[in-house]
């Protein structure tokens, strides 16, 4: 069992990333990403699937063409883990690069 983040340590955390938004319903952040093309969109999908496969920890996510609809949150902890702020956080390096 993963333990949610407390309403301190979500309210931190999602001052630390600007690019997304809390989904009250779903206790979940969101972050639309664009690219040139559909190459780079999936490029891009690829790297993060690399990422969450090593931390065991998997998006719920959308793409067409050049948009991916990204959806992170912890179906073991009902809502916000550490996880999904860390796996924000590779994707925010990702798209900063
Ligand atoms: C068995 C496996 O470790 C779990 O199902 C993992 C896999 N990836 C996961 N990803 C996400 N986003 N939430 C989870 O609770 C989760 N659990």
């Amino acid at each position: 069992m993963i333990e949610p983040l407390s309403e301190m340590d979500r309210a931190e955390a999602l001052d630390g990333l600007p690019d997304w938004d809390h989904d009250e319903a779903r206790d979940a952040i969101t972050r639309t990403v664009v690219f040139a093309d559909f190459v780079e969109a999936f490029a891009f999908m690829t790297r993060v699937a690399l990422i969450a496969e090593k931390m065991d920890h998997h998006p719920e996510w959308k793409n067409v063409w050049n948009r991916v609809d990204i959806l992170l949150t912890t179906h073991d902890a009902g809502g916000l883990s550490g996880r999904d702020i860390e796996l924000a956080e590779a994707i925010d390096a990702i798209m900063g690069e």
